[in-house]
This record gives C-alpha cells, sequence and structure tokens, in this order.
C-alpha cells in the first residue's frame, strides 16, 4: 500500500475548461448561448472558444498574463470564461457598472495587457486609460460589437474586433491547458461592499470543485435553460458558465435585467433555471401585473449575495418560483453554504417555510467544514440561534489569496488553517447557520449587538415596505441605535406609511432595544454594482444626522 499514490494517470490537473470539450462531443448539436435570434450548438461554441484562445496567443498573450473583460451577459462573455483561459492567460471580469477612476485602479492593480470591451462601456474605458499613471502600459482595447443593440458606437473602420479576430483564429488550437490544478485562472475584485475591491485569485482546481459542488447542490439537471440574470461578471456567475457546460443547457443570454424581459424571456424560451442576488427576487416579486407572464412550468431560482428576507422569499414562492438559497464570498469562487431543504418542511405553513429559507444553512458537500467561532477563543459557538460569532471556512475552492496583498491575505486565511469570512452568524440547534451582520454592521446598543438582517427582515415584512436596510447611528447615550431608511412599494407614499407606523410595526415584533429610533424614507436606496446595498453610505449619512439624543428628528425624508 505505502508505494500506492498519485501517478500521471490519476494526477492530470483540474481544470473546469475540459467541460467545454465534452459539451461538444455529447452535446454538439444543441443549442448552448441564445441571445435575440442568435443561437450557437456547443459544437460551435467550443470551436468559437479555441479560435479565442488561438487568437490571443497569436497577440502575444502568454501564460500568467491579465486579460480583462468589461461586458454585460451576452453571447462573448460567455465565451470569455473558457476562451481566455484556455489561451493560459488569467480572465479578470470587470464590473460594467463601476466607474472609471475604480477600472482605472483595477486594471493598473492587475497589469492588465488587454481588455474586451462593449460598446456601452467605451466610454467608460477610454476615460480610466485617460487615469492610468503616466508610463503606466495601457492595455490594448477590442470592441466586442453587438449587432443587436440600436445606437452603440461602432469599432473604427480598420479595427480589430472580437469577431475579426475569431476569424483569425484556429477552431483546432490545441488549448494551454495548466501545468499545475494550483495555476491561476481567474482574478475577480470583490463588490467592495465593505472598502475598496480586493484581487481575488482563484486557481483551476478551485474553479473545477465549486463548479461541480455547485451543480450537484442545486441539482441542475442535464439540458437545464438558464436564464443570465446573475451577471457574469459577479464572481463569474458563481460558476454557472462552466457549470451549463457540464450539464449541456442552454445560456440564455439578457443585456439588461428587468422584470417585464425576465418575465418575457422565461415564458418566450422555456427557463427552468435563473440566478440572482434578493434584489432580483424582490424585482420579480413587485412587478406590475401588466408585465407578469405566466410561468412555463417550474422555475429554479438560486439565491445569495446579500440575506434575502423571509418576506421576500414568501412572496417570490407564492407567484410560482422555486428558491434555492445559498451563502459565499468572491474569495470562494460560488456558494459554499447552502440553506439544503428538507422534504419534510415541505409540510409546514408557507410563512414558516420562507423563514427556514432565509438561513444561509449548511456547507455544501465539496465544503471541507464550515463552522461559526467566538472571536476571542477561537471555540465553535454554541449551537443555539442565539450567540454570535464569525463564519469560517475551510475547503478545495478557497481563494489562492489577495493579488499583491500579502497582508489581507494573512488577515482572511489564518495559521489556525481556516478562511476568516468578516460575516457574523449564529448556529441554529439542527446544525443550519444563520448570517446576522458583517462584522462591519453589527450595531451595539448599550451593550447589546443587534444584528441589522434581524430588524430588516421585520421591516421586509411590513406591507408597504419595498426595500430597508438598518445601520448604526450614533447616540451619546447608548452609543449607537438602529436608524432605517426605507424605501416604499410604489403606489405608497411617505405621507401614507409614517415613521411612527413603521416603528410601531417594529415594536410589536422585536425586543424594543432592537427598534429602530429613526426612520428616514428613500425613493431608492443606493446600491452597489452587484446590487447590494451600500451600507457604509447609509451609515456615513446617519453619522451627518448626529446623536439619536442630542436632537434632530427621528423622522425624516431625504
Ligand atoms: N445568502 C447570503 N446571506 C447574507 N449575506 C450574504 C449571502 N451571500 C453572500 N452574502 C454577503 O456577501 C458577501 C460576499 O460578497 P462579495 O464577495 O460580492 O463582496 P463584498 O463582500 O460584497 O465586497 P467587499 O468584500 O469588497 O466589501 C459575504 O461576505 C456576505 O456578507
Amino acid at each position: 500500500m505505502d508505494r500506492l499514490g498519485s501517478n500521471p494517470a490519476n494526477s492530470c490537473p483540474l481544470t473546469p475548461l475540459g467541460f467545454l470539450e465534452r459539451a461538444a462531443t455529447v452535446f454538439g448539436d444543441c443549442s448552448s448561448v441564445v441571445y435575440h435570434d442568435t443561437v450557437f450548438t456547443w459544437s460551435q461554441t467550443h470551436r468559437r472558444c479555441l479560435r479565442l484562445a488561438s487568437a490571443l496567443v497569436s497577440l502575444g498573450i502568454t501564460r500568467g498574463d491579465i486579460v480583462s473583460v468589461l461586458l454585460p451577459n451576452v453571447p462573448a462573455m460567455y465565451e470569455m470564461q473558457f476562451g481566455v483561459p484556455m489561451s493560459g492567460a488569467v480572465l479578470n471580469n470587470i464590473n460594467t457598472r463601476l466607474d472609471a477612476r475604480t477600472v482605472a485602479v483595477l486594471l493598473r492593480h492587475s497589469g492588465c495587457k488587454l481588455v474586451f470591451v462593449d460598446p456601452a462601456s467605451l466610454t467608460l474605458i477610454t476615460d480610466a486609460l485617460k487615469q492610468l499613471p503616466h508610463g503606466h502600459p495601457a492595455p490594448r482595447v477590442i470592441l466586442v460589437e453587438d449587432p443587436h443593440e440600436k445606437g452603440l458606437p461602432a469599432a473604427p473602420a480598420g479595427s480589430l474586433t472580437y469577431e475579426r479576430l475569431l476569424e483569425n483564429g484556429d477552431p483546432e488550437f490545441a488549448w494551454v491547458r495548466p501545468a499545475s490544478e494550483w495555476e491561476p485562472m481567474i482574478l475577480n475584485y470583490t463588490s467592495g461592499t465593505t472598502s475598496e475591491p480586493k484581487g481575488v485569485v482563484h486557481c483551476h482546481r478551485g474553479l473545477f470543485l465549486i463548479t461541480l459542488d455547485s451543480l450537484i447542490e442545486w441539482a441542475v439537471p442535464p439540458q437545464a435553460t438558464y436564464l443570465w440574470t446573475l451577471p457574469m461578471f459577479h464572481a463569474n456567475g458563481w460558476s454557472f458558465p462552466w457549470g451549463m457546460a457540464v450539464v449541456g443547457g442552454t445560456n440564455v443570454c439578457l443585456r439588461r435585467v428587468d422584470a417585464g424581459e425576465v418575465y418575457a424571456t422565461i415564458a418566450a424560451r422555456g427557463v427552468t433555471h435563473l440566478c440572482g442576488a434578493p434584489v432580483v427576487l424582490n424585482m420579480l416579486a413587485n412587478a406590475p401585473e401588466v408585465v407578469r407572464r405566466p410561468l412555463p412550468g417550474k422555475v429554479r431560482i438560486l439565491t445569495a449575495g446579500a440575506p434575502p428576507p423571509a418576506a421576500v422569499l414568501h412572496r417570490t414562492e407564492s407567484i410560482g418560483f422555486e428558491v434555492s438559497h445559498g451563502y459565499g464570498l468572491t474569495e470562494t469562487a460560488g456558494l459554499v453554504v447552502c440553506c439544503s431543504w428538507k422534504r419534510e418542511w415541505n409540510k409546514l405553513p408557507a410563512s414558516e417555510r420562507a423563514r427556514l429559507k432565509s438561513r444561509q444553512g449548511v456547507r455544501t458537500p465539496g465544503m471541507a467544514e464550515v463552522d461559526i467561532v467566538d472571536g476571542e477563543t477561537g471555540r465553535s459557538v454554541p449551537r443555539d440561534g442565539s450567540t454570535m460569532g464569525e463564519i469560517v471556512l475551510r475547503g478545495g475552492c478557497v481563494m489562492l489569496g489577495y493579488l499583491n496583498d500579502d497582508k489581507a491575505t494573512g488577515a482572511a486565511i489564518r495559521e489556525d488553517g481556516w478562511f476568516y469570512t468578516g460575516d457574523v452568524g449564529v448556529m441554529h440547534p439542527d446544525g443550519y447557520m444563520e448570517i446576522r451582520d458583517r462584522s462591519k454592521d453589527v450595531i451595539i446598543s448599550g451593550g447589546e449587538n443587534i444584528s441589522s438582517v434581524e430588524v430588516e427582515s421585520v421591516l421586509y415584512s411590513h406591507p408597504a415596505v419595498n426595500e430597508a436596510a438598518v445601520v448604526a447611528r450614533p447616540d451619546d447615550f447608548w452609543g449607537e441605535t438602529p436608524c432605517a431608511f426605507v424605501g416604499l412599494k410604489e403606489g405608497a407614499s411617505a405621507g401614507a406609511v409614517t415613521a411612527a407606523d413603521v416603528i410601531a410595526w417594529c415594536r410589536q415584533r422585536m425586543p424594543h432595544y432592537m427598534v429602530p429610533r429613526t426612520v428616514v424614507f428613500r425613493d431608492e436606496l443606493p446600491k452597489t454594482s452587484t446590487g447590494k446595498i451600500q451600507k457604509y453610505v447609509l451609515r456615513n449619512l446617519a453619522k451627518e444626522m448626529g446623536s439619536t439624543r442630542k436632537g434632530g428628528s427621528s423622522i425624516s425624508k431625504m
């Protein structure tokens, strides 16, 4: 036995890129990517990705170079997830909703060599390039034209566009396989919800694991029809670009996500699966009747990225969607904790089912360990559903580290062998965990820790509330008190629903120390480019209001 172990036949590097070859063999004639009247088959997608990889190599891209992509969910964006790393380069998807200053910071930080750009982001990239420091080599820009979108700037005559680049590529190219499964494949920047975005590096092995793990956890069947409502630039669409190749699914692309278009596309294309942050669920659940369409069959939604309030889950399921809930970070390349559903829970009343489903859950099968630990002792918190601690993770899809940031890497991946998430949660007696906050968002009032997420879930249950976020407001006596920012549903005005009503609603449903002392109505809450509410912006606003006690109205409209 001692002499047995790894050998050349069992130690070829794991990589999700090989899924594409297999898809071309198994599902060659089946549709892979659909966008308006453009339909590709798996065999075509395979050949287009090989053309892309070979063309990049002929442009001088070599192993480990960074190639960035600034694209919405169009077919080229899907192809990038395979074609760029098949050239040996590291793929860096950039969020199209960032501003030029941030894009310049990312291009500089990553040392990007080449960037593919959507015509709608041409001004953005041009402005970003102007902001690169003097002497910093500017990446080459290649425009990805979109014949389906009117009114976008065209590429200058004779310039190299994406399609022209593919024409020069070799569809039989022997793609650049990783020498080791630990080789970097992806560079993703975090959403910047709590601080400046950090550059997360993932290797082929981790991405292989998370792809299969996510398919198993969500039980995605062969040839699912998957609607791209989640931006692929957000943590590589939680690994589903590679996952769809495994199951030979159809990727239905959408340039922009609005309720009318989503409902219409679900009906027209027979969509079976889609992913989205809770803000997408909220959009679908609150869509006016005129834009809703009957669902063509069972439509499964996987939600993650921010806490989905039970009320939003309840509303989304009541219109026929089947929601699954997971938790993950850019640092884990996708979802590593899921609220795995038990059949016996189906017998419970809908509101109780939604409450259970709003918990983040248990580790996915591919993760080694997940725990919640006390910040001081490092020991697991009791499974009592109330003692808070930091969520820590261990498993094959945890990132290699942050690019050029040893300090941040060391703070996140510690010597005790855990990745520290910065999220605060509790462990329930049944072994399911629930997020209570990010460590920076916990409100400490009179020595009591208040979970902003818990207060928000009560606010979301108010029939007139569309969205809500709770942050700390300074208080001379209590230290901090909860301050709620509330957006009302269309048709409900701040005049009809008063702050006093909202406070009364909360007083009936939570301990008094948790009840917001301040309620601010806003038409819309500020969001990050991935649709998360920017609590630090609200926290600054609450800070500017000054102490709750020193005066200032506790009821405001901004
Ligand atoms: N199901 C969920 N419920 C609650 N929060 C979630 C869930 N899924 C993800 N999150 C939150 O999203 C975070 C991961 O998001 P992401 O990696 O996009 O960057 P970010 O943390 O928002 O940005 P930054 O790290 O730059 O502040 C998690 O740490 C957690 O706070």
